[in-house]
């Protein structure tokens, strides 16, 4: 067992706990602040379960459901509580799927009433006399495609969960498992039955990130088997990050609400900061801090928080003045752990400034510039242009360069069209691995440093080779058959998924160094300092530098300059002030909560600016870093 189920029990633990015990069961809502053990408490919940009523649970072949953000999150929590099969953690997505998938005869009745829904839509929209003659062709093979994959829904044996849907396939993308689990939950009381009695506890860590519908759906599970399921919800309004998250979630009559007040994680310095930074939201201010034993006594850890105010001035200029900042903090705190790479946390605003500075901005760009649909998933491997590299060219270029040959020929057996040919035998075997070895020499120099070879240069030796597959999808534009039709302007989701977009965003890829993969996996396999603050919910680092910077991104969502002062509100912000909605500034502000909560230790904040006098001025008033803690140029 870890750290975490280690740490003495809290007086909100024991609440918990009893509530896991007592019949009926009561379900709760655990809302505190950062760094105060909500996961700490879940994970000791999940093991309070196990150990109370493990034996039954067993005996009935039900299990206990956590519900993570991350996949990430889910195997440290899964390696937290020991990896008991009484324990079911996974990401929401694959949770609503281990509850439906079953139905298999259902979700086909649903997909051919989604496909019926979408084709609606889609003649609607057609029939409206502003959409263009170019549209209309675009809507017209959307069509086509959807109505054949109605009629080909009879022969499609099982559906599965995958990342974008593909019904002709049998593939449900998220969006659409949200959709259907939801409404499935809401208008079936039998399925609300059967997930109360397959899983009496469902819990949910970060739960202010979670969509309003699935909180909605599980709340209708609980009340209808309400005295002997448990609903736990563990979460933070203050740490909700992205627009689809409820927030708050309001408690139902009989539900129990778990406070905690302490911090645990954050220096002495850093919980002044965060408390100053949460102070105008909702004014909660945390107790306690970081402990350490020092000469056998637990002592606070002091810490230090620090912000520098430095000019935009050109990208090159800015990655100087960081290094000037990592040696000036390394002297101030006497700690040479600053100019070590893996020993400081850098957050990152948008992902293209950690591309930039791991040098795969060109890939960065095509797969984020030209086709919304290659987001999403090029930051998390999943889109099919990037797959050969990830699955074949980077693993195999490491091993040559490693020379590890029986890996060479084990990742050449599982995926070469060569090799595969069923006639094959004794020297032809020979003779295609010769063919083989050819390919792979002239692979391995298209990736080095001081190589101009390019992604399609790649392509072209992965297919003359044979050396592993290269989808459909792929050949299709490297043959240059996927026809580019335009789409008008009119719509801004349809033009940023356009077919012509696709097209740019490949062949830019196409024209990419490949040796940017390098700085790319990297990333992608978090070994390098750099994480975007939207990405560490739930993470900690001894040493945090994060980057206030409006320019390096592209989010109008986000705005320190608009947080700090500096900037004045644009009039659709005063607008959303007026009607009380959320905005730029309460974003930010959250944004700033959950970067600077991360910091164990020692926190920098450094904040480029167009206007430094002014942001001075503001940091000042605002008092968030103490005097004598705002830095600027000038102390570099
Ligand atoms: N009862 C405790 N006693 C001592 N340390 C604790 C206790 N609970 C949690 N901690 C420590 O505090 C740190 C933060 O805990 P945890 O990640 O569970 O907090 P959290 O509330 O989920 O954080 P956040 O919402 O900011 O992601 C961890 O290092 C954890 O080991």
């Amino acid at each position: 067992m870890t750290r975490r189920i280690n740490s003495p029990d809290t007086d909100a633990d024991l609440k918990l706990h009893d509530c896991l015990e007592r019949v009926p069961r009561v379900s709760f809502n655990m809302i505190a602040g950062a760094g105060s053990g909500k996961t700490t408490s879940l994970v000791k919940a999940l093991s309070h379960v196990v150990s109370t009523n493990g034996n039954a649970l067993r005996m009935r072949g039900q299990q206990i459901a956590c519900i993570t953000y991350t996949e990430i999150a889910a195997k440290e929590i899964w390696d937290d509580v020991g990896n008991t099969p009484l324990i079911h953690v996974s990401t929401i997505h694959s949770f609503l799927w281990t509850v439906i998938k079953p139905f298999q005869k259902d979700i086909k009745q649903w997909v051919a009433g989604r496909i019926t829904e979408k084709c609606n839509e889609l003649e609607e929209k057609s029939a409206k006399s502003r959409t263009r003659e170019q549209t209309r062709k675009k809507i017209a093979k959307d069509l086509a495609r959807l109505k054949a994959q109605a009629q080909g829904l009879d022969k499609t044996p099982y559906f599965n969960y995958g990342t974008g849907s593909n019904y002709a396939k049998g593939i449900l993308g998220h969006e659409d498992i949200i959709k259907l689990v939801t409404a499935s939950i809401m208008e079936n009381e039998v399925l609300r039955k059967i997930i109360s009695q397959k899983f009496p506890y469902i819990f949910v860590d970060e739960s202010q990130d979670t969509f309003p519908k699935i909180v909605e759906a599980l709340k209708l599970v609980d009340s209808t088997n309400s005295e002997k399921f448990c609903l736990g919800f563990f979460g933070d309004p203050m740490q909700r990050i992205y627009p689809t998250g409820i927030g708050e979630i309001n408690p139902v009559n009989n539900w129990e609400t778990i406070t905690k007040p302490e911090n645990f994680r954050c220096s002495q310095q850093v919980l002044k900061v965060i408390n100053k930074i949460r102070k105008p939201a909702d004014g909660l201010e945390q107790i306690g801090g970081r402990m350490e034993v020092v000469d056998g006594k637990p002592m606070h850890v002091e810490g230090s928080a620090q912000i520098f105010i430095l000019p935009i001035e050109g990208e090159e200029q800015r990655t100087a003045n960081l290094k000037k900042v990592q040696s000036i903090c390394a002297k101030m705190l006497g700690d040479d752990n600053w100019l070590q790479e893996e020993k400081i946390k850098i957050f990152v605003i948008v992902h293209r400034m950690a591309a930039k500075r791991l040098k795969f901005p060109s890939l960065y760009a095509a797969m984020n510039d030209h086709y919304a649909s290659f987001k999403e998933g090029f930051m998390d491997g999943t889109i099919w242009p990037i797959k050969p590299f990830l699955n074949f060219v980077l693993p195999v270029v490491s091993a040559c360069k490693a020379n590890e040959n029986a890996a060479i020929i084990s990742i050449l057996r599982s995926q070469s069209p060569t090799l595969s040919a069923p006639s094959m035998k004794g020297a032809e075997v020979r003779e295609a691995l010769e063919f083989l070895k050819t390919g792979i020499d002239t692979l391995v120099p298209l990736l080095e440093e001081s190589s101009n070879g390019t992604i399609l240069d790649v392509f072209n030796v992965l297919i003359k080779y044979g050396l592993t597959e290269v989808d459909e999808r792929i050949l299709a534009h490297i043959n240059e058959t996927v026809e580019r039709i335009e789409t008008s302007e009119e719509d801004v989701e349809e033009e940023e998924n356009s077919v012509a977009n696709e097209v740019d965003a490949m062949k830019a890829y196409f024209a990419c160094p490949a040796k940017e993969f390098w700085g790319y996996k990297k990333y992608f396999d978090q070994q390098s300092p750099f994480a975007t603050q939207q990405g560490v919910k739930g993470a900690e680092f001894d040493r945090v530098i994060t980057i206030l910077d409006d320019e390096e991104g592209t989010h109008a969502q986000f705005s320190y300059d608009k947080y700090f002062g500096v900037a004045e509100l644009s009039d659709t912000d005063k607008k959303n002030v007026r009607e009380g909605k959320d905005y730029v500034v309460p974003r930010t502000r959250r944004l700033f909560y959950v970067s600077c909560s991360r910091a164990r230790k020692d926190l920098v904040a450094v904040y480029f600016t167009s206007d430094v006098e002014k942001a001075i001025m503001k940091l000042n008033e605002e008092n968030i870093f103490e005097k004598g803690k705002v830095f600027t140029l000038e102390n570099l």
